[in-house]
Formats: C-alpha cells, sequence, structure tokens
C-alpha cells in the first residue's frame, strides 16, 4: 500500500540530494527519523524507492521528459515511474496525472539499446569504465545498479559467526553464514538495535572489504599502521586477527572519523589499538621505519561501492578521479617508508577502476621508492563477474626487502 506521506518523505529525501548535495544515506535517516511511527516497512520502502530513484535517476528523468526535476511534483513523478517500472500500479493521485503507462513502457524499451541511457550513469563515466575495464565494465556496472546485500563480520574477539546468527535470531534477524567470519543478512531488520551488536559481536562489513585485513598477515604481537583508518572498519578486523596483542596505530586526516572509532574499538573490546590524526607530514615522517604490517586503504572514487552509495554516480567528476589518483600515488610513496625491512603492506581501494588500482601498484614499483619492494599477492574483486555477489574491490600485498 502506497500512501501520500512516503511520497512526501521520499520527495523530500530526493530534492535534498540533487539540489543540495545532500548525502543519500543521511538523508534517508533524516527523513526516517522525523517520523517515528512508521513501522519497518513503511521505513523500508521510503529507504528503497529513494534509492531506486537515485539509482534510475538519468534513466527515470529521461522517461519524464527530461527536464531536471525542480517542483515536488516533478520528484513526484520520477517516483511514479519508478513504480511503474517495477509493475505496480500508481493510486489515481494528481501527482501522477498525465503519466501514461504505455509511453512510459515504450520509451523504456528505446532505451534499453543505449547503455548509459538504459543503466542511467554519466556519458563521461560509462566511457572511463569502459575504456577501463572493456568487456568486463558492462557486466560490473548493472551489478552495480542493483540492491547491496548486508554482510556483517562476526568480532572474533567475541563471538563465533554461529553465536552471532544464533544470537540474532532471538530478535527474528535472519543470517547465513557465508565464511568463518561473515554472515549474510537474509531478513533485513533494523541491526543496530540488537543486543549483539551493542554487545560488539558483529559489524556490518561487506565480503569484499572483510578481504582487506586478512591480506595483511598479521600476527599476534606485531606492530600495525592502519593508515587510512577512518571509522576503522579494517583496524577492529586487524585486531581481531591479532587476538588484541601487538599494537595498532590507527591513523586518519580527520580526527572526528577516528572518534568514532575509539567508540567503536570500545564496544569490539579490542585493547591493542591507538589513534592519531595526521595533522602534518611529520606525523607520518616520525613512524619511519616503525610498523611490520601497513595498511594503505586509500581515499578512492568509490565506483567499486555504487550499490551502496547510488548518489555517486551523479556527484563524481573527472576531476575528482583526476584527483585521487594523484594523491593515493604520493600516500603509497611517503607512507611506505613507515614499513621495516622485511615488513608488508597491502594497497587496497572500493575502486573498480585499473588507474586506481594494479596501475598505481605498477607505478610505485616502478619509482625510486618502491625499488626494494615487490609485489606478492593481488587481487579484483567485481560484483557479479563469475558470480561474485561482493561490492567492486582491490587488494595487493607488497613486500619490503629493506
Ligand atoms: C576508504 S576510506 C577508509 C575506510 C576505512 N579503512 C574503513 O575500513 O572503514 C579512506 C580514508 O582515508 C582518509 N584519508 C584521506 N586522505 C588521507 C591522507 N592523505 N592520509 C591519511 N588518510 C587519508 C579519509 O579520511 C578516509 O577515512
Amino acid at each position: 500500500m502506497i500512501y501520500p506521506a512516503h511520497l512526501e518523505a521520499i520527495a523530500s529525501a530526493l530534492a535534498a540530494i540533487f539540489t543540495d548535495g545532500a548525502y543519500a544515506d543521511r538523508e534517508i535517516a533524516r527523513v526516517l527519523k522525523a517520523d517515528k511511527r512508521r513501522g519497518s516497512k513503511d521505513r523500508a520502502f521510503i529507504a528503497e524507492q529513494t534509492y531506486n530513484v537515485v539509482r534510475n535517476y538519468r534513466l527515470l528523468r529521461h522517461l519524464a521528459g527530461g527536464g531536471k526535476p525542480k517542483k515536488r511534483e516533478d520528484w513526484w513523478r520520477l517516483v511514479g515511474i519508478q513504480l511503474l517500472l517495477e509493475g505496480e500500479s500508481l493510486p489515481p493521485w494528481k501527482e501522477f496525472a498525465g503519466l501514461n503507462e504505455k509511453e512510459i513502457q515504450e520509451k523504456w524499451t528505446d532505451a534499453q539499446t543505449t547503455r548509459a541511457l538504459r543503466e542511467s550513469i554519466p556519458d563521461w563515466l560509462d566511457k572511463v569504465g569502459a575504456t577501463q575495464l572493456g568487456e568486463l565494465w558492462e557486466p560490473t556496472l548493472s551489478a552495480l545498479n542493483e540492491q547491496a546485500p548486508v554482510v556483517l563480520r562476526a568480532n572474533r574477539l567475541k563471538a563465533t559467526p554461529q553465536e552471532v546468527q544464533k544470537q540474532l535470531a532471538t530478535d527474528g534477524i535472519q543470517t547465513e553464514v557465508i565464511s568463518d567470519d561473515a554472515l549474510l543478512v537474509t531478513e533485513r531488520r533494523n541491526l543496530f538495535r540488537t543486543k549483539a551488536f551493542s554487545n560488539g559481536l558483529f559489524e556490518v562489513q561487506d565480503f569484499s572489504s572483510q578481504q582487506a585485513a586478512p591480506a595483511l598477515e598479521v600476527e599476534p604481537g606485531h606492530t600495525v599502521i592502519d593508515a587510512c583508518a577512518g571509522a576503522g572498519g579494517k583496524s577492529l578486523h586487524l585486531a581481531a586477527l591479532m587476538e588484541n596483542r601487538g599494537k595498532i596505530l590507527s591513523l586518519d586526516i580527520h580526527g572526528w572519523k577516528l572518534k568514532n572509532l575509539k567508540e567503536r574499538a570500545r564496544r569490539n573490546g579490542v585493547s591493542n589499538l591507538e589513534t592519531r590524526e595526521i595533522t602534518s607530514t611529520k606525523v607520518i615522517k616520525r613512524l619511519a621505519g616503525r610498523a611490520d604490517r601497513l595498511l594503505l586503504d586509500v581515499p578512492c572514487s568509490g565506483l567499486g561501492v555504487l550499490r551502496r552509495n547510488p548518489d555517486a554516480k551523479w556527484k563524481l567528476s573527472q576531476d575528482f578521479i583526476d584527483r585521487v589518483v594523484i594523491e593515493q600515488a604520493d600516500i603509497l610513496s611517503r607512507y611506505s617508508k613507515m614499513v621495516k625491512p622485511g615488513g608488508k603492506m597491502v594497497y587496497a581501494t572500493c575502486s573498480i577502476l585499473p588507474q586506481e588500482n594494479d596501475a598505481q601498484v605498477d607505478a610505485f614499483l616502478a619509482s625510486e621508492t618502491g625499488q626494494s619492494w615487490t609485489l606478492e599477492h593481488k587481487q579484483t574483486f567485481l560484483p557479479e563477474v563469475d558470480g561474485y555477489d561482493g561490492d567492486g574491490f582491490f587488494v595487493s600485498r607488497l613486500v619490503n626487502a629493506g
């Protein structure tokens, strides 16, 4: 059942995302918070339909006649078209008057022959993907338009995946254990309100992202630096792999993210982790030769996680990609000096572009700083290629001969 209040909430979120540049996840959280009386089904409908319109924005605009949505009614129409494409019948509301289902279906059929329109992506980005990924671009792009699965990582400091599964089941949340650490949520509910979450038994982390920490081959007792730690998804995983022994130093240029990490570390029962904000280049220089292991989970285009952040399609620019590529090369060159002779580093991104991945590693190895380094392992994860259902991700491990 569709209610006008749902459409009002979705239209308000869409206007903020596209007109004011708000982040989709935060905006959806805001509109859901504004009316707490809604049940879980209504909340899910609002969140899903907002994401669907963000994902299909270009296609929906084309089907609506092409103009840039400005008024409340324009957003309502886009949602209406999205619902029609999903096979829903529309209520006879004035906002939907004039939406001709047959005409829309015909236009949709025509649009199927143009990839960038069908997959709803800017032309420039479609070109970048096709140039860099060749024939893998099309299936990847199509998979990036799907809804992302929710995957959890059991916090091994506190629980096995089977124990997490059992606890979540008491809250009516069904999961499937899909690896030694990971669980797939098969029925969506609010995970953050569960006892298992507040007790630090699990973190929400995609299966691909769960491959970064193990790739670093940490051991209990190591000194490990997570240099782009953010809110620390991977620092927490490293702590679990190190059984809370040795030392993890989590760095980032944003202190507020590290604050968040500290809170998560407490919840996770992590006791071997320290955070430090990178306030100048000296912070890195002073750590020269200190680390047994270094994780560089660098800033990137985020093209591998478009399923989770579909608004990035409309916010990314060629200029941003060019700048982030320069930043990645700079981070590799300066931060790698923190690794001891004989130590290892993992360079990882949530991008699928070779320019940010293999090419960065190759350029580093060919550089003067890279002369003492060799590549031990690398892997690109592409969603839906060979049936893989994780996010797009890249992991490489390099060793420093010293
Ligand atoms: C891909 S995110 C890291 C995500 C995090 N590792 C996790 O697992 O949750 C990249 C992080 O790099 C940080 N960053 C950007 N430029 C940086 C720099 N020059 N040095 C260190 N961190 C940087 C960003 O603030 C961001 O938190």
